[in-house]
C-alpha cells in the first residue's frame, strides 16, 4: 500500500509537471520556429529585391552596349534617362572612360568624375564600387555597376526598406564568391557574422543572435539576417502565456485520471484483490461446542486479513464491500480452498467433526462456488456432515433457486444453517421453504438473557420454532455461564463464543482438540446428519 501510494505520488507528480513542462517546451520551440521563419522571409525578401536590381542592372547595361555607340550624344545621354527613369531600382545611368564618369542621364561631366579602383570584379565582368558620393548627389552613397564601359547606379537602401522588428535587426546583402557585403544594417559586422560555420545550414543559434542565411546560386547573391535573442525571449513568453494555461489545464485532467486510477486499485476493492493476490487473507476458527457436554464439536472458518501494515481489518468491513463490488466470489473460492486444506487435519483428530463457512447470497445464486465446495469433498472423501455452509436470509434472493441449491449440497452430505436469525435477515417465510438444517441464534438474543432486555422475551419463541421445525440450534456469542445455563435449559444443543474460544489459527484449534483427549473423539457424532 505505501509503495502503492509512493508510485501514485511520483505518478501524480509527473502528470501535473510534464504537460507543463511540455507546453513550456513547446512554447520555446514554437517562439524559435517563428524567429526563424520571421528572419527568412526577411532574407527571402532581401534576395528577391537583390535579383530585381541585378536584372535591371544588366538589362541597363544591355541596352546601352547595344543600342548606344560609345559616346555622350544627345541620343545616347536620352537613351540614358530614359533606362534611369524606365527601371525602378536605378537611379542613374552612364558612361565611363578611363575610369572615370563622363556623362550619365544627369548631364556632361566636363573633365569626368574619377570613380578610382573597383571594390571587386564578378564572374560575368561587371565591376563593382561601393559606397560611392558622386558630386552631383552628395547626399546619396550608392552602389555602381560597371561594364564595358557603361554604369549604372543603384541606392542600396531598396534592400533594406523592410519593416524590421527592432533596431537589433542586422541585415546584409554580399554579392560574389568570395562574398563581397553590398550593402548592410544593423549593429553586426556581417564579416563577422559570415564567419560562422553553423551558417551551412541555413541557420545558427549564436549566444545573443539567430542568424538566417539564404543564397541564390543564379544571381551569385547571398542575404544575411541576425536577429537578437531579446525578440525571442518576448516571443516565447507569448507562446507560454498561451500555451501554459493549456498545459496546466491538460496536467490537472491528467492528475485527476492518476487520482482516479489510484483511487480504484486503492479502494477496498482493489485493496481486496491485492490482497488475494498477495495471499494476505487465511482462516480463523471459532470452536462450536455441545452445550452438555463443553465437548467441542465443530468450528466456524473466519475470514482475517493480515494486511502489510499490520492493520486489522474487520470482515463487517471487507465482506460487505466485496459483496457489493463481486469480488466475495473470489474470496469465498479462498475460503473454501483453505477450509478444505485444514479439514482433514481435524477429522483426523476427531472424525465427527464438522466445520462451518460462510456463503454470501453470488455464491448460492451461481453454481461455481458449491460446484467448488463439493469437488473438493469427494476428491477428499470427507464424511457427510463434516461441512456446514452459513446463509442468511439476506442471501435468499430467489427462494426457489436457493431450495435447489440446498437440495444439492444435501445430496453430498453437506448442511445447511441459517446465520443471524432474528435479525430482520431471517423470518419465518424463509425457514418454512427451506430445508435447512440448523438455525443459529443471533448474539443479540444471547445478550438479552443477561441484561433481562425485551429481546430476551423473543428468545424462548425463537428456540419452541427451531424445536418444531426439528432443526438443531447454535446459540451465537456465548460470553456467560449464565448464558450458556439458560440456553442449555431450554433445549438449545450447541453454543460458539467467547465462553468457550475466540476465533484461532488452525494450531490452535488442533491444539484443543488434542487436549478433549480420545475418550471424546471416539464418542460419535454430535449433530445429526
Ligand atoms: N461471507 C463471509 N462472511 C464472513 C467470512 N468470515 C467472516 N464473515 C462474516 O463477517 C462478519 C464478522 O465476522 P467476525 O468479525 O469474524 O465476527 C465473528 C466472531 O468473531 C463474532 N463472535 C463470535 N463469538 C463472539 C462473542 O462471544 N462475542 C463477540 N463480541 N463476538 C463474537 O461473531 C462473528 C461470527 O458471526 P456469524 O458469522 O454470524 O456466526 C460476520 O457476519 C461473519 O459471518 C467469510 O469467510 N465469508
Amino acid at each position: 500500500m505505501r509503495k502503492s501510494l509512493i508510485l501514485a505520488s511520483v505518478l501524480g507528480f509527473t502528470a501535473l509537471t510534464a504537460p507543463i513542462a511540455a507546453s513550456l517546451y513547446w512554447a520555446s520551440h514554437e517562439a524559435l520556429r517563428a524567429e526563424l521563419d520571421y528572419a527568412g522571409s526577411l532574407a527571402d525578401e532581401m534576395l528577391r529585391r537583390s535579383a530585381a536590381a541585378r536584372q535591371q542592372i544588366y538589362l541597363a547595361l544591355d541596352t546601352l552596349r547595344g543600342a548606344a555607340r560609345a559616346d555622350c550624344s544627345q541620343a545616347t545621354l536620352a537613351l540614358m534617362r530614359e533606362l534611369s527613369m524606365g527601371l525602378s531600382y536605378l537611379k542613374d545611368v552612364g558612361a565611363v572612360r578611363e575610369g572615370r564618369l563622363v556623362c550619365s542621364s544627369m548631364g556632361q561631366y566636363k573633365n569626368g568624375i574619377a570613380l578610382g579602383p573597383s571594390d571587386v570584379q564578378v564572374s560575368s565582368g561587371v565591376k563593382v564600387w561601393r559606397d560611392v558620393v558622386l558630386p552631383y548627389a552628395p547626399g546619396l552613397h550608392l552602389n555602381v555597376f560597371e561594364r564595358d564601359g557603361w554604369m549604372v547606379a543603384v541606392h542600396p537602401d531598396f534592400v533594406f526598406d523592410l519593416a524590421l522588428h527592432d533596431q537589433e535587426t542586422t541585415v546584409a546583402v554580399l554579392i560574389g564568391s568570395p562574398a563581397l557585403i553590398l550593402q548592410s544594417r544593423g549593429p553586426i559586422d556581417p564579416a563577422q557574422l559570415m564567419s560562422d560555420p553553423a551558417l551551412a545550414a541555413g541557420h545558427a543559434e549564436l549566444p545573443d543572435h539567430l542568424l538566417v542565411r539564404r543564397h541564390s546560386a543564379q544571381n551569385n547573391l547571398t542575404a544575411l539576417v541576425a536577429i537578437s535573442r531579446a525578440g525571442l525571449r518576448e516571443r516565447v513568453q507569448r507562446q507560454a502565456l498561451i500555451l501554459l494555461p493549456l498545459g496546466a489545464v491538460a496536467g490537472l485532467l491528467l492528475v485527476a485520471a492518476v487520482a482516479l486510477a489510484t483511487h480504484r486499485r486503492l479502494s477496498l476493492p482493489g485493496e481486496i484483490r491485492l490482497g488475494l493476490k498477495r495471499r494476505e487473507f487465511h482462516l480463523h476458527y471459532q470452536p462450536v461446542v455441545d452445550l452438555r457436554t463443553g465437548r467441542c464439536i465443530g468450528a466456524e472458518a473466519l475470514l482475517r486479513w493480515r494486511r502489510p501494515e499490520g492493520l486489522p481489518m474487520s470482515p463487517d468491513l471487507f465482506i460487505p464491500a466485496a459483496e457489493r463490488s463481486g469480488m466475495i466470489r473470489a474470496i469465498t473460492a479462498h475460503v473454501i480452498d483453505n477450509a478444505l486444506r485444514d479439514l482433514p487435519a481435524l477429522l483426523a483428530l476427531q472424525p465427527d467433526f464438522h466445520l462451518g463457512i460462510n456463503f454470501s447470497a453470488q455464491d448460492l445464486e451461481a453454481d461455481g462456488s458449491i460446484t467448488q465446495l463439493l469437488r473438493g469433498l469427494r476428491a477428499m472423501k470427507a464424511p457427510a456432515g463434516s461441512l456446514v455452509v452459513e446463509i442468511t436470509e439476506r442471501n435468499v434472493t430467489d427462494a426457489k433457486a436457493a431450495a435447489k441449491q440446498i437440495a444439492r449440497l444435501h445430496d453430498h452430505g453437506v448442511q445447511v444453517a441459517v446465520d443471524d436469525f432474528g435479525t430482520g435477515h431471517s423470518s419465518l417465510s424463509v425457514l418454512a421453504g427451506l430445508e435447512l438444517d440448523i438455525l443459529k441464534i443471533d448474539k443479540s438474543f444471547v445478550d438479552a438473557i443477561d441484561a433481562q432486555a425485551a429481546a430476551s422475551m423473543v428468545l424462548p419463541h425463537i428456540i419452541d420454532m427451531a424445536k418444531a421445525l426439528s432443526l438443531f440450534m447454535i446459540a451465537e456469542g456465548v460470553e456467560t455461564e449464565t448464558q450458556a445455563d439458560y440456553l442449555r435449559e431450554r433445549g438449545v444443543q450447541l453454543a460458539q463464543g467467547w465462553l468457550y474460544g475466540k476465533p484461532m489459527p488452525l494450531e490452535d484449534l488442533l491444539d484443543l482438540l488434542r487436549t478433549q483427549g480420545r475418550a471424546w473423539a471416539t464418542r460419535g457424532r454430535s449433530m445429526p446428519v
